[in-house]
């Protein structure tokens, strides 16, 4: 039977470049010779992306409520490891997810108010103990990831999806709450400046991954 894989999440506010160095992460872990399945949330499989289409739509006139807002994060998240992580890691392969449960905390928590003692309560009932192995938290101030953002929405010319309508007051609070959980779990965070260059948030992220992949050996 082939050992477990490993299951590395990347975190952060909007525009701080997830999407980016998730694919720095995928890169530098196949250089060392490793399987990895590159995902995200929510999403990452056919029937979760339903759901996240549904969750980032901006164009619905009804609002959408907190509470169903969580119970859809989960359920994708439900789909999203029976179908595709838990199979993965079952097999050996590492994992590297662009967003998880910490989000849940940070955006339903923080930044929507419902208390975390309720979202702990579905991680455990969708999740059974299996949590990631290290949190790549990519942290800045929200006004400027902002203007990262609004660059990023010009070239691409796409429009805000319902979070990214979110104002700056939301997007601090969804700070403050990756920054408490970080503080409250040191040894699955990392806490990375997402405020340097491309060029020396990548390094710090392959140096931190250099560290924290040895103390696995
Ligand atoms: N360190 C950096 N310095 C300057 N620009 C950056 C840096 N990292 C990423 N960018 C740019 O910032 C923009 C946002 O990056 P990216 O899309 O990776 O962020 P994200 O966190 O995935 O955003 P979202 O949460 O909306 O998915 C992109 O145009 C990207 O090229
Ligand atoms: C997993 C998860 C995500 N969200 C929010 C955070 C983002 O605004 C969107 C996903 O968009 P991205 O461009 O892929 O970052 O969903 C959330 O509120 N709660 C969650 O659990």
């Amino acid at each position: 039977m082939s050992k477990r894989g490993r299951f590395i999440t990347l975190e952060g506010g909007e525009g701080v470049g997830k999407s980016t160095n998730v694919a720095f992460v995928e890169a530098w872990l196949k250089q060392q010779g490793v399987e990895v399945i590159l995902t995200r949330e929510p999403g990452g499989t056919p029937r979760a992306e339903a759901i996240r289409a549904l969750l980032l739509d901006p164009s619905q006139t009804e609002p959408l409520d907190c509470d169903a807002e969580l119970l859809l994060m989960f359920a994708a998240r439900a789909q999203h490891l029976a179908q595709k992580i838990v199979p993965a890691l079952e097999r050996g392969a590492w994992v590297v997810c662009d967003r998880f449960t910490d989000a849940t905390f940070a955006y339903q928590g923080g930044g929507r108010g419902i208390d975390p003692a309720r979202i702990a309560q579905l991680e455990q009932f969708v999740q059974k103990g299996l949590t990631p192995d290290l949190t790549l938290l990519l942290d800045m101030s929200p006004v400027a990831a902002r203007a990262r953002l609004e660059g990023r929405l010009r070239d691409q010319q796409t429009q805000r999806d319902r979070f990214e309508q979110e104002q700056d007051d939301f997007f601090q609070a969804v700070r403050q709450a990756y920054l408490s959980r970080a503080a409250a779990a040191p040894e699955r965070f990392a806490l990375i400046n997402a405020e340097q260059s491309l060029k020396d948030v990548q390094a710090t992220l392959a140096n931190t991954l250099e560290e924290r992949i040895a103390l696995w050996r």
